[in-house]
């Protein structure tokens, strides 16, 4: 993957009357990768995909696109495309007509057009539908069609805003992984927004989280599931505990602490993290029960059960302080932790993350 900027954001603000969406954001997005805006509603995420766009300026700051200041650039003039989550099709015209539109206003003539449009809706399985209408497809399928007609022009950036938010979960499921090789045989850069983590863990080369108007972290998607760098992003991206622990000492990202069931341990951590109260996450799964247990294990009380056929999640309770953890039912009989039993708990110190904030 090659390493330059196809866009940089540099201390971007936007307010909406008294309210401010972003604040001062900046960061660099990858020729050629899958980059993701990931954040909960109102974060500003569609807000700075429509700045790149074009739909939106910002108050102060600026967005470069291949080195270029693309500012003052009409949208139409930025090579680059918008898929939209409600597909936004010519419901009069046919598929092939849709997928040219956009060719015929750049001027390609016809036979460089038929060429583009087949190539397009046969990369996109769509060529046995050329000559039907929008209405005539399901949805899955006008998705496909948007993306054959946003790529069809070749832009430098494609955007795309909740794309697959109106389809169905077991669709959603397989256009992940069509939006993904459709990705890596073009070449394009993506940039997609969403506010569902899974989906942006499956698909990106790097994620950046957006909360309050601000990134939160960025980095790949195993950076940001394995080692957040706060409690929001900890929180926002898979499911964790936030246990309250005490820093005694720490240096050179590891610090030693004392957890909640008085164990003292090296965790790693933020660098100059103080001595005195924080807060350590660690993921349910990576708590380990009964035999599995590391040898720094405790008691801990089963208080309740969710048996889930591939995976039992467990509520635990020890040291006053209740937790989640979950395991994996790898044989026929792998749930014999019973509801109300005492049970052998741990976790590897590499598996918990102390948090900055
Ligand atoms: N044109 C506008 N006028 C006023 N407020 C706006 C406008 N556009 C966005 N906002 C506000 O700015 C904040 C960020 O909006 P944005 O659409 O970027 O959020 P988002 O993260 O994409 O959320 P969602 O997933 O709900 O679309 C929101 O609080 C929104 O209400």
């Amino acid at each position: 993957m090659s390493q330059q900027n196809a866009i940089e954001v540099q201390k971007v603000s936007k307010r909406f009357g008294s309210y401010q969406a972003l604040h001062s954001v900046s960061f660099n997005i990858r020729s050629n990768e899958f980059f993701t805006m990931l954040g909960p509603s109102g974060c500003g995420k569609t807000t700075l995909l429509r700045m790149i766009a074009g739909f939106e300026t910002p108050d102060t700051g600026q967005i470069l696109l291949n080195q270029r200041d693309i500012v003052d650039i009409p949208p139409h003039k930025r090579h680059v495309n918008t898929v939209f989550q409600s597909y936004a099709l010519f419901p009069h015209m046919t598929l092939e007509q849709n997928v040219a539109f956009g060719l015929e206003n750049l001027g390609w003539d016809k036979a460089r057009r038929q060429a583009r449009v087949g190539e397009m809706l046969e990369r996109v399985h769509m060529s046995a539908f050329a000559n039907r209408k929008p209405a005539q497809l399901s949805g899955g399928q006008r998705q496909r069609v948007a993306l054959a007609r946003a790529l069809a022009p070749e832009p430098e950036v494609l955007l795309l805003d909740e794309p697959l938010s109106a389809l169905d979960l077991k669709l959603r499921q397989a256009m992940r992984d069509e939006l993904r090789a459709l990705q890596r045989d073009t070449g394009i850069t993506f940039v997609f927004v969403t506010h569902d983590q899974e989906e942006a863990l499956d698909m990106s080369d790097r994620i950046a989280v957006l909360g309050s108007g601000e990134v939160q972290q960025l980095g790949t998607p195993t950076e940001i599931y394995e080692e957040p760098v706060n409690r929001f992003v900890a929180d926002f991206v898979g499911e964790t505990n936030f246990l309250e622990v005490q820093v005694l000492e720490s240096a050179s990202g590891r610090a030693t602490i004392r957890t909640p069931f008085d164990q003292v341990i090296q965790v790693p951590s933020p660098v100059n993290m103080p001595a005195g109260p924080a807060t350590l996450s660690v993921r349910p799964e990576k708590i380990n029960l009964g035999d599995q247990a590391p040898q720094s294990a405790f008691d801990a009380k089963v208080v309740n059960k969710n048996y889930m056929g591939g995976y039992t999640h467990y509520l635990l309770s020890a040291g006053g302080v209740e937790f989640r953890a979950s395991r994996r039912n790898a044989s026929r009989d792998g749930d014999t932790i019973s509801l109300g039993s005492t049970v052998s708990v741990g976790f590897h110190e590499n598996a918990a993350r102390l948090l900055a904030s």
